[in-house]
């Protein structure tokens, strides 16, 4: 019924790989599940989250089999042509340069909104993905996303388990075991993480754990008796987080931009890549403000993802009416084409260029300090 093809992937507990199906006649991804690897619960839990989505959403990646024999499961795919998010930036990473970053020509607006969408949808169902990241958000070659892998998905509203997920983008609540969380406001943090992520190309921290005052200098204790390394990039957010997120990704960026020449000595690097829709600098500082005030909220009692929804289609109307910044400048793009070396057949949407960003994505002129950069940022930023 399914002749496998290629391998695509492996993931912690499973290989994906990609194969035709005879009987729908259309190419699937099977992703294999050692049943050593996986508990049966594990597995249970993730075909009743798989069924309750159904194939309703199209930004959903859904089941469309499932089989198993002694030692295997088999769960039985939509298949994404162009892989997951983190693999595509990553190529686009190697092909930029901190000068002349490569220019993904996707609309970062519209996969966010997809995302939102899917997100949303599953929310609707009451259920909380709990692994919200890039490497599982896949790409079709329509340049649409399809959120999977919900193997750590629950339907529990308030949650006690801790160390669900992936350490880089799980929310503060997460790592410390005294009370339970809220699993759906839990996903707002990681959507924050992951759109900084996508935004720049690097996780803001190693992991959000607080200290509990009791461990070495070197350490921060989490739940259940884990220990994490002490998170310096945490603790400055703490402190200060639209000044962190200056800092560290704001800044090296608008110091290239503005001295045409890096001199950023801080933290942080600057973006190896841009997205086609948002080449100006003051709509990726609007959007880290309103992803840090409405998704990142320490208290999750004070995320919302309505309210970043509403501000996000702000700041894209207003740009909506400047748009076609990277149009009047296409001329100025070395087409080239994105290519996984490893995976070297992959069929990729054709996706990256480079950009003479000094000159054309700049709505900045001078060369003013960065202190005096962040100030005009501040003012400039347009909503409350
Ligand atoms: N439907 C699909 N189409 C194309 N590629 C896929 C598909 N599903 C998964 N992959 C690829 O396989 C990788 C691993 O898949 P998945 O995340 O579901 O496995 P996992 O074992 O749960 O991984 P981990 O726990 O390490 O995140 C994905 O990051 C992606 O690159």
């Amino acid at each position: 019924m399914y002749s496998k093809l290629t391998k695509i992937q492996s993931g912690s507990f499973s290989t994906v790989y990609k194969a035709w199906s005879s009987t729908l006649e259309q190419y699937v991804a099977l992703k294999v599940i050692p049943k050593k690897k996986y508990s049966s619960e594990g597995m249970d839990n993730e075909y009743k989250i798989m069924k309750l989505l159904g194939r309703n959403h199209p930004n959903i990646c859904s089941m469309l089999d499932f089989y198993e024999d002694d030692s295997y499961y088999v769960v039985v795919l939509e298949y994404c042509e162009c892989g997951d998010l983190y693999d595509f930036l990553d190529i686009a990473k190697k092909q930029g340069d901190p000068y002349s970053p490569a220019l993904i020509q996707l609309d970062f607006r519209n996969l966010i909104n997809q995302l939102f969408s899917a997100i949303n949808y599953a929310h609707s169902l009451g259920i909380a993905h709990r692994d919200i990241k890039p490497e599982n958000i896949l790409l079709t070659k329509d340049g649409n996303i399809k959120l999977a892998d919900w193997g750590h998905a629950t339907t529990d509203a308030k949650s006690k388990e801790y160390h669900i997920g992936t350490d880089n983008y799980r929310g503060p609540e997460t790592f410390n075991g005294t009370e339970s969380y809220d699993t759906i406001k839990s996903d707002y943090w990681s959507i924050g993480v992951t759109m900084l992520y996508l935004i720049f190309g690097q996780c803001p921290f190693k992991c959000a754990a607080f200290s509990n005052g009791d461990v070495s200098e070197t350490e921060i204790l989490g739940g259940n008796d884990r220990v994490y390394p002490r998170c310096n990039n945490f603790t400055n957010f703490l402190e200060n987080p639209h000044g962190f997120v200056f800092t560290s990704y704001l800044a090296p960026s608008i110091s290239i931009i503005e001295n045409n020449d890096y001199k950023w000595s801080g933290n942080g690097k600057p973006a190896l890549y841009v997205w086609q829709d948002l080449v100006d600098i003051y709509d990726v500082s609007q959007l880290c403000r309103i992803i840090v005030d409405t998704l990142m909220p320490i208290d999750p009692e004070d995320r919302s993802m309505v309210h970043a929804f509403d501000l996000f289609a702000s700041v894209w109307s207003k740009s909506n009416q400047e748009q076609n910044v990277t149009k009047q400048y296409e001329n100025n793009y070395t087409h080239l084409s994105l290519k996984n070396e490893s995976a070297g057949t992959k069929d990729y949407p054709p996706a990256v260029c480079g950009l003479e960003q000094h000159e054309n994505a700049s709505p900045l002129t001078g060369s003013t300090p960065i202190e005096k950069q962040y100030n005009l940022l501040e003012s400039r930023i347009a909503y409350s």
